[in-house]
Formats: structure tokens, C-alpha cells, sequence
């Protein structure tokens, strides 16, 4: 079996962010993510792909404890976030939730305006001193969306009313809107067209100046253009993780090369 532990370290030239030891994930009887070991960059977009059911969510999943959320799953091991046990008892799931943003395959505005979207966040977590202080984190997010110029004279109108791009981009305005650290997306571009598409990896270029970002793609050419590192899954296993540009030009392991060739998935 490859060393996933050795090589997570040897490819960790940066600071890292995320470190996950031993992580064991089961829904009831299932074994679905087996000793996964690695460390994810700081500031750097590092995609996760494997065919269907490898476990690529179940692991994304837990980086922000949405699996607490599901009765049948149990996780253990170690996930680390700058050191600290994201599992341990004293840590509040959804002030963690705040740190660790999440955009999902299918883009779900809430049904509120474009403007009360962004504000939710910030409300409920109190970052807000006043109306003007709330009024400078939207449109700070919204621009950090890409979104801003596009809705900047609706900002009242719902969020639900913009197209497909538009309201992925509202959703990772969204989520920046709590200062996050980590930005999770699971296909975050499944549900675009190929314009929508690319103003969303233009973006996610963007935001790993200031995030740690981890998606999980089933596009292969979509991890080689927006990330820095890749992690190849199969059956539960982390069987590889390095450099983009290495694992799709010199895969250590068959069964990556298998993948990115097109023999299995
Ligand atoms: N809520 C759940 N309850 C029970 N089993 C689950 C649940 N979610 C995932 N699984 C199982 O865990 C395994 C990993 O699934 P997961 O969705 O993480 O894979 P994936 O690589 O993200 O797949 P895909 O690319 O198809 O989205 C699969 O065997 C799946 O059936």
C-alpha cells in the first residue's frame, strides 16, 4: 500500500492548514473512508477526485463536522484545523461551520433577498456593529464573489431569481461573508454551463490568495486547472496525493494512472 502518511509529508513544502491522522469514517457497516492521512495547504486550492463512491464528500464532510448532522455516520481519528482537534468536545459545530465555509453541487440561495442572503451569516454570528458595518461586509463579500457589479442595483430583489452562476457565486459570497479560513466545495460547478463554469474557477483562483480551498471534482480537467495539490481516492483509500502537475503527468500509483487515463471510473 502506498504511503500516504510519508508522501503527505515529503509534498508539504507550505504551511498547512488542515491535517487529518487515521481518519476512519463508517455509515453503519460501511467502511466508507479508510486511514486517510494528509495535510492540506494553506492558502492553495487542493481537489479531491476518484470515481463514483470512493468517499471524495464523505471525507470533504468532515473538515466542517457535516457529518455530524447524519444519524448513521461515525468518524474517528484526527482532523486538525492550525493545530486544533476540530472534534473535541469543547468545539461548537456551527461556530466551525463559520470558519469552515461550505458551497454545495447545486447552488441553494435561501429563499431571502440578494442583500439578506449575505447577511445572515454575519447576523447570527454578530461581526456586525451596525447597519453600515453590515452594509460593508455584503458588499465586500459580494465582491469577493465576483458578484457585485452584477447585482449591485438589486440587491433587494430575491437571490433565488438569479441564474445558475450567478447564485453559485451569491453562495461563495455567501460563505466568505464569515471569514472563513477554509472554503469546502463538493462540485461546486456540476450544475453550471461552460461560461458559469469558467467565471467560477476564475474565482476560485482568486480566493486561494486568502483561503484554504479543498473541491471535490469529477473533472479531471477542472482539477488540473484550478488546484495546486490533488488527492486521488479509490474504494475509501487515499492511494495518492501530491503536486496537480505530478499526479497527471507521472502518477506514483496504477490505479491513479488507471484514472486519469480513463481505464477505470
Ligand atoms: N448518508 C449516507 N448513508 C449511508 N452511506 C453513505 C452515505 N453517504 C455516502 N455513503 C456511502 O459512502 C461511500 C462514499 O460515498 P461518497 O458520497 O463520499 O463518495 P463520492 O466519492 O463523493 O461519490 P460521488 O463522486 O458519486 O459523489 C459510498 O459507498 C456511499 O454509498
Amino acid at each position: 500500500m502506498y504511503d500516504t502518511e510519508k508522501l503527505a509529508t515529503d509534498v508539504n513544502q507550505t504551511e498547512t492548514k488542515i491535517s487529518a491522522r487515521n481518519v476512519q469514517v463508517y455509515y453503519g457497516d460501511t467502511h466508507a473512508i479508510k486511514d486517510v492521512n494528509v495535510d492540506i495547504d494553506a492558502k492553495a486550492v487542493t481537489a479531491f477526485i476518484g470515481p463514483s463512491g470512493c468517499g471524495k464528500s464523505t471525507f470533504l464532510r468532515c473538515i466542517n463536522r457535516m457529518n455530524d448532522t447524519i444519524d448513521v455516520c461515525r468518524v474517528e481519528g484526527d482532523i486538525k484545523i492550525d493545530g486544533e482537534d476540530i472534534y473535541d468536545k469543547r468545539v461548537d459545530p456551527v461556530q466551525l461551520r463559520a470558519k469552515v465555509g461550505m458551497v454545495f453541487q447545486k447552488p441553494n440561495p435561501f429563499p431571502k433577498s440578494i442583500y439578506d442572503n449575505i447577511a445572515y451569516g454575519p447576523r447570527i454570528h454578530g461581526l456586525a456593529k451596525n447597519k453600515a458595518d453590515l452594509d460593508e461586509i455584503v458588499e465586500k463579500s459580494l465582491r469577493r464573489g465576483a458578484i457585485w457589479n452584477e447585482v449591485k442595483d438589486r440587491l433587494h430583489a430575491p437571490g433565488t431569481g438569479l441564474s445558475g452562476g450567478q447564485q453559485q457565486r451569491l453562495c461563495i459570497a455567501r460563505a466568505v461573508a464569515t471569514e472563513p479560513e477554509v472554503l469546502l466545495m463538493d462540485e461546486p460547478c456540476s450544475a453550471l454551463d461552460p461560461i458559469a463554469t469558467a467565471q467560477v474557477e476564475e474565482l476560485i483562483d482568486e480566493l486561494r490568495d486568502q483561503y484554504s480551498v479543498v473541491i471535490v471534482t469529477h473533472s479531471m480537467q477542472q482539477a488540473a486547472r484550478v488546484s495546486q495539490k490533488t488527492a486521488f481516492f479509490h474504494l475509501g483509500n487515499l492511494v495518492e496525493y501530491g503536486d496537480t502537475s505530478q499526479i497527471f503527468t507521472t502518477p506514483q500509483d496504477e490505479r491513479t494512472e488507471s484514472y486519469i487515463t480513463g481505464r477505470i471510473g
